[in-house]
């Protein structure tokens, strides 16, 4: 991957970390999974909008940082029906740290991600988790072995793509999770026709993550309507009071179910 000209200069500083990172000294992991489209299709099956919510405790577009202890952060978002977790371990712009996921993921039941910019297979190895991040614009044409190795690791590999040709290559490389990312890594600019203009060109098979900029129950109800299998959410749960923020995106029934009275809220 090469194309750091042409990325956000928050972007090519986060690449240039994630390179700088010294690999984990310990062997391959071995990692028994929490299946997350299970999971997805579960809160589908209770009613819930499927919300993945993120661990975010801060990123280069948000002010502050949330100090809380993250495992609380994470607790409330389950209590606040999400059905999975996200967990950024990227510890220089995000606030993360592999320890904050270790902890959540023993507390909580769910399936966790791993959210980082993992560049090659020695950082699968940084942390246990259930499904890992794998952006396909940054490990170009290492994405079918990165694929393979996390799978071998007993990771579910969630592929996140931007365009048409990066959700081929994900497809190609055997990518059963595919995320459409609706902010332009380019210019950290977000727009959500971004997921409606890529998913209806995945094939049906495939469990489709919508993320970021989903900000409000209208915009849950855009993305379900579009197709997303799944809705990954950091910056609107992580503003404010967590377990409410979180609550009121999974209860955002669709339009056709709800009544007269709740649409015109
Ligand atoms: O969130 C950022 O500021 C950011 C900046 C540069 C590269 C990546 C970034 N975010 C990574 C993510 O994928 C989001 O944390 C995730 O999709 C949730 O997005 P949001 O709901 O908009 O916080």
């Amino acid at each position: 991957m090469n194309d750091s000209d042409e990325l956000a200069p928050a972007v090519a500083a986060i690449l240039r970390s994630a390179e700088a990172r010294g690999d984990p000294e310990r062997g391959p992991v071995s990692v028994d999974s929490r299946s997350l489209p299970a999971a997805l299709a579960d809160a589908e099956t209770d009613g819930r909008v499927p919300v993945i919510a993120e661990v975010k405790p801060t990123s280069p577009t948000t002010e502050g940082t949330r100090e809380e202890d993250p495992v609380a952060l994470a607790e409330a978002m389950v209590e606040g029906g999400a059905a999975a977790l996200s967990v950024l371990t990227e510890p220089d712009h995000f606030g993360g740290s592999p320890e904050n996921l270790r902890r959540i993921r023993e507390a909580v039941d769910v399936p966790v991600l791993r959210k980082d910019f993992v560049l090659r297979e020695a950082q699968l190895d940084t942390v246990e988790a259930d499904v890992i991040l794998l952006i396909a614009r940054f490990v170009g044409d290492d994405l079918p072995d990165l694929v393979a190795a996390a799978r071998e690791r007993g990771f579910q590999p969630l592929v996140e793509v931007h365009d048409e040709a990066e959700l081929r290559a994900a497809i190609d490389a055997g990518a059963e999770i595919v995320g459409v990312n609706n902010r332009d890594l380019a210019r950290l600019e977000v727009d959500l026709e971004t997921f409606e203009s890529v998913a209806p060109q995945a094939p049906d098979d495939v469990t489709l993550v919508a993320e970021s900029g989903i900000a409000t129950p209208d915009d849950a109800r855009r993305m379900v309507a579009a197709g997303a299998d799944g809705l990954l959410v950091g910056s609107a749960i992580m503003d404010g009071p967590i377990s409410e923020n979180t609550r009121e995106l999974t209860r955002a029934r669709p339009d056709e179910t709800r009544t007269s009275e709740e649409t015109q809220t």
